[in-house]
């Protein structure tokens, strides 16, 4: 079932009466769908349990949808399992009680007390009493290192003291986004340089007397770049001689994205780098000791056992039988996911079907918001009651009242240089930057996605889609490709330029199977069906024909036939109103997700509505800070054109008027363009005021064109 979209109006101007007709028409869809869709997936998700698979789809390629397990938290147990190849080390032996709180000059009063078990109201648990950090890379759900077994909390933890001793070793810090001065460790920087300095030890130094050791069993060397890093060997930089994990963090100057926060980074004391921000599992930025401290005490449930008739250990008191019941406890599990300085969170599934709950992001209706992994490579995530029906319609509403030639629906384009209306996606596209619902979206989207704050230079504009019947969008990366470095922006994400990092993708219809419509991603496969059951391309397509699902409506052969072939074989996701999809177009390290190849399928019938967030790994084109292909701003500035201001959409066409121009081309400047002669399409690019275009006949200028102050400009010959 989906929407119709009505065209008939009285007498005002045929775009508004479209736009009118088309939102009643939506709203009636929106209205009705529950009366028709047999069971409203929206509703489902209103009972706090999940929507039941659906496998009973026979031949749905969409995603089955495995049920939620009745304990979430499956990492836990899994990660420990897969802890084995840590060797753990065996306990060391008690550490002594903190000095008296008079003698810390270097401490907070506020850090010592959240860990001192003395000056504790509440019995004084230390409450890394029973619990050991483990630390992953960020995207890895296996970890890279854990802590060596600490002694249970008969007195002041490992933990606690590394803490505190490293927080003693961070200076006082000043924000200056609070302009208050900050001890060391409140600030969510100094903290961050705090943790790290904890998990590795500290590095000798000459200003550094005092020395402590790691709390990581081996000081994260498990926990190196996962990049060739050059300076593993560049003993002369000092990268040699430092942890691994600290090169992991640091990534050095040509790999760490300057965010807006860069200024404010505090360096790990010793070893001068940039340290990793931490996070949950389910991707909540740790920002301070007493959080940590919170997390700790709520790292799952520790696993007893208890045998009596045991001697008494150091301190404790015989029971009546002069014994001691000894309760053996296994020690508890913070696992901590390093982000290094510059980079951005992004979620590490183990396997298909696994459940992150978001606890911490809320949404309108005060309902359980939870990821469930569709798929591993390329990382896709269902993403459960992300936003509701209400706001499926709003967005629609708003987007066919909006009239500004920049943002309202049109035939959509592609690229880095965006105006070239494209054969591959036929699809209409308009922008909301500003909507209500939009922007509740938008900011919701970094929540969920591990953001602690909410950066606008992060996200592009929700971009809402509809799709007729027929129209498409070819597969392809959302992570720009400009590998000759034409852009004024640098999109190298690799290094310090920034690209789009992850999408959020909402759909506002529901679209029944055999209405196509579905995103497929065509480098995954289908869940829930075996390897050996894997439809290859060939035997899709013949399928396809002998069903005549598509005979009379979409060309045999045509691009998409073939994406229709795709979208029944390969790993697809159907439209139902409120659904929400996640995945990322970039790796951990920055480098483009190959796997993350997707399109939109032809809707076969009805009508899609959809909408996308993009998120950037760092600012995007246009914001402060953005990274720039310095060449390439050296070139605009000696032609007299700043790329910022004056970006201009021009387009250029032959009217066939002028038997002279029958064969002329189209150079920007002295390179070449596009054929512009009699029959060559319009060519639409996007300039900059002051820009020089000419047309040439057998290699000589004929005409020049100036790009002048008009947002959008025709040039004919
Ligand atoms: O419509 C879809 O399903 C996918 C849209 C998309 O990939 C895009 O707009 O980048
Ligand atoms: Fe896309």
């Amino acid at each position: 079932m989906s929407s119709k979209t009505g065209n008939n109006g009285g007498g005002v101007s045929p775009s508004i009466r479209t736009a009118l007709a088309c939102v009643v028409a939506y709203l009636l869809g929106v209205a009705l769908s529950p009366l028709v869709v047999p069971v409203d997936y929206f509703l489902r998700n209103l009972v706090a349990n999940p929507p039941p698979p659906r496998a009973d789809d026979a031949n749905d390629t969409a995603v089955v949808v495995p049920r939620r397990p009745d304990h979430p938290r499956v990492e836990s147990s899994s990660s420990s399992s897969s802890s084995s190849s840590i060797p753990d080390e065996p306990p060391t032996t008690a550490v002594p009680p903190l000095p008296p709180a008079g003698g810390r000059s270097h401490l907070d009063q506020s850090h010592a007390s959240l860990l001192d078990r003395d000056s504790r109201d509440d019995g004084g648990v230390d409450p890394f009493s029973d619990v050991d950090i483990v630390v992953h890379r960020n995207g890895e759900p296996d970890p890279c290192s854990r802590q060596r077994g600490g002694a249970p909390g008969t007195t002041t933890t490992t933990t606690s003291r590394a803490l505190l001793d490293s927080a003693s070793a961070v200076p006082e810090t000043t924000e200056t986004e609070t302009t208050t001065t900050a001890r060391s460790g409140d600030s969510k920087h100094a903290f961050d340089a705090m943790l790290t300095l904890a998990l590795t030890g500290n590095v000798a130094s000459s200003s550094s007397s005092s020395s402590f050791p790691a709390l990581l069993h081996d000081r994260g060397e498990g926990c190196g770049p996962t990049w060739t890093d050059p300076r593993a060997h560049d003993d002369a930089g000092g990268g040699a001689g430092l942890p691994s994990m600290l090169r992991y963090c640091d990534m050095g100057a040509n790999r760490t994205t300057v965010q807006s926060d860069h200024e404010l980074i505090v360096n790990v004391p010793g070893a001068g780098t940039r340290p990793c921000h931490f996070h949950t599992r389910e991707g909540v930025r740790i920002t301070g000791l007493g959080q940590l401290a919170r997390l700790a005490r709520e790292a799952g449930i520790p696993t007893t056992t208890t045998t009596s008739g045991g001697e008494c250990a150091g301190g404790e008191l015989p029971g009546d039988g002069g014994t001691c019941d000894a309760t053996l406890t296994r020690r508890r599990e913070l696992h901590l996911y390093a982000v290094p300085a510059g980079r951005v969170f992004m979620f590490a599934p183990r396997h298909v079907g696994e459940i992150f709950e978001l606890k911490h992001v809320s949404v309108p209706l005060d309902l359980p918001v939870w990821l469930e992994v569709i798929s591993l490579s390329p990382r896709v995530f269902d993403v459960f009651n992300f936003f509701d029906r209400e706001e499926s319609a709003a967005i629609v509403v708003r987007a066919l009242a909006e009239t500004s030639e920049t943002h309202r629906m049109k035939r959509s384009s592609t690229g880095a240089s965006g105006y070239n209306v494209n054969s591959k996606r036929t699809s209409e596209n308009g922008f909301d930057t500003h909507g209500k619902v939009a922007q509740a979206v938008k900011r919701r989207c970094m929540t969920v996605l591990g953001f602690d704050e909410y950066e606008e230079s992060l996200t592009d504009g929700l971009q809402v889609l509809r799709y007729n019947k027929t129209t498409a969008y070819i597969p392809h990366l959302d992570w720009i490709d400009d590998h000759q470095k034409q852009n004024e922006h640098d999109f190298d994400s690799e290094h310090l330029g920034t690209n789009r990092f992850a999408t959020i993708l909402l759909y506002m219809t529901d679209l029944n199977e055999g209405d196509g419509g579905e995103t497929v991603f065509t480098e995954g496969w289908p869940v829930g069906v075996d390897e050996k059951d894997r439809i290859d391309f060939n035997d899709a397509k013949t399928a396809l024909r002998e069903s005549g699902d598509v005979a009379g409506i979409l060309k045999e052969d045509s691009w998409e036939e073939q994406m229709v072939v795709r979208c029944r074989s390969r790993l697809s996701i159907r439209p139902h109103s409120s659904r929400a999809v996640l995945f990322y177009s970039q790796n951990p390290d920055g480098t483009p997700d190959q796997k993350s190849m997707h399109g939109g399928c032809p809707v076969i019938s009805g009508e899609k509505w959809a909408a996308n967030l993009w998120v950037w790994n760092g600012p995007r084109g246009g914001f402060e800070g953005s990274p720039k292909n310095q060449h390439v701003v050296e070139r605009n500035r000696a032609a007299g054109v700043s790329q910022d201001n004056n970006q201009k959409k021009a387009s250029f066409a032959n009217t066939q008027t002028d038997e002279a121009m029958r064969n002329a081309q189209l150079y920007f400047q002295d390179t070449f363009w596009g054929k512009m002669g009699y029959g060559d399409p319009t060519l639409n690019v996007n300039t900059y005021k002051g820009h020089q275009w000419n047309v040439k006949v057998d290699e000589k200028t004929v005409k020049t064109f100036v790009i002048d102050d008009r947002p959008q400009q025709t040039h004919t010959i």
